[in-house]
């Protein structure tokens, strides 16, 4: 059954301009990856950094379970709210080891674990990232994925209930960044972490998470799973911003997947609804090419996909599905 973890009440930090976090609800369960999703200045961090506790809201309640870390009475410290984080910044410390790296936070207040205990909680959290046999190396000896299972590991080994994660894969190249997205998605599987994760990288969002919520000017737009997201997303904002979307003031809107592209030659004139369109270009993206189209009347060219290469300049009819043809 889905329990509650992080609870969000009224939340708000506003700043000058109106920009910020306007006033918050927001219920994340136990265990759950959730990815905080919105363009840049929407007030993904500033919602994170309330959760941590390294903002202090204007109002409103923060509770993990049953414990409220923030209220008009309480402000829980950071290092009391058995949370980890990790930012883009990785932040290892460049004068120690890998293993001294992910033993400091056992050292801090809050996180104390006696000497003789330190060294086993190490490994195990170097062997669950992969990272042992570099336990002696220092972070500029090791490639941008390295250190990140290294910040990865020093944010788990003080075996926090919640972590925060604040685009951390974004300095890795596209290839990296898949391969560590999928193991951090079973590593949290298999710990129960609750994740709550700030990225503006909505392919990455719609992979990784369990719900998603998507942010714009400082408000939660849409709290749901990826699936619901991108087949019912509750504003055009959303659909603009969770994959492409091609618009015409007089048209349905529709994704590129879902259209058919056919030639004139190929054209059976079957399809109830369709439009003309002008190619502009054509790129292979791998299996099939990705076609940008000049549709009269539209503000924005269209996207569909085709398995073959179609010239630039030439005209096709771009054909809704049966379910968006009525
Ligand atoms: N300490 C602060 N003082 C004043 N304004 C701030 C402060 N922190 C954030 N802001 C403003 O609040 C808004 C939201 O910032 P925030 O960092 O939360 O956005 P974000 O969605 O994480 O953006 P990005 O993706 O660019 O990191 C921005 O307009 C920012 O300028």
């Amino acid at each position: 059954m889905d329990s509650p973890h992080v609870i969000l009440r009224g939340v708000k930090r506003e700043f000058a301009d109106n920009t910020g976090l306007h006033e918050t609800d927001l219920s994340i369960n136990r265990g759950e990856f959730v990815s905080i999703l919105g363009p840049s200045g929407c007030g993904k961090s500033t919602l994170l950094r309330c959760i941590a506790g390294l903002e202090t809201p204007d109002a409103g309640t923060i509770s993990f379970g049953e414990m409220e870390v923030f209220g008009p009475r309480t402000n829980v410290a950071v290092n009391k709210r058995r949370l980890s984080m990790v930012f883009q910044d990785l932040a290892l410390w460049p004068h120690m080891t890998v293993e001294k790296n992910i033993e400091f936070p056992l050292t801090t207040p809050g996180n104390k674990v006696a000497a003789g205990q330190r060294a086993e909680k190490v490994r195990a959290c170097m062997d669950m990232v992969g990272i042992a046999s570099k336990a002696k190396a220092r972070p500029n000896q090791l490639s941008g994925g390295q250190q990140q299972r290294v910040a990865i590991a020093r944010a788990l080994v003080s075996n926090p209930d919640v972590l925060l994660m604040d685009e951390p894969l974004s300095a890795l190249d596209a290839a990296l960044r898949v391969q560590i997205r999928a193991e951090l998605t079973q590593l949290a599987q298999e710990l129960g972490l609750t994740v709550i994760y700030v990225t503006h990288d909505q392919a990455e969002a719609l992979a990784m998470s369990d719900r998603v919520v998507v942010m714009t000017q400082g408000h939660i737009e849409q709290f749901a799973d990826p699936v619901t997201l991108y087949e019912q997303p509750a504003t055009d904002f959303i659909a603009g911003f969770v994959g492409t979307m091609n618009r015409h003031p007089q048209l349905p809107s529709v994704r590129p997947e879902n259209l058919t592209v056919t030639t004139a030659e190929e054209d059976t004139g079957a399809s109830p609804r369709r439009v003309e369109a002008q190619v502009l270009g054509a790129h292979y993206i791998g299996g099939r090419y990705e076609l940008r189209c000049n549709v009269p009347g539209a503000e924005e060219p269209w996207v569909a996909y085709s398995p073959r290469r179609i010239a630039r300049g030439e005209t096709v009819h771009l054909n809704y599905p049966s379910s968006l043809s009525a």
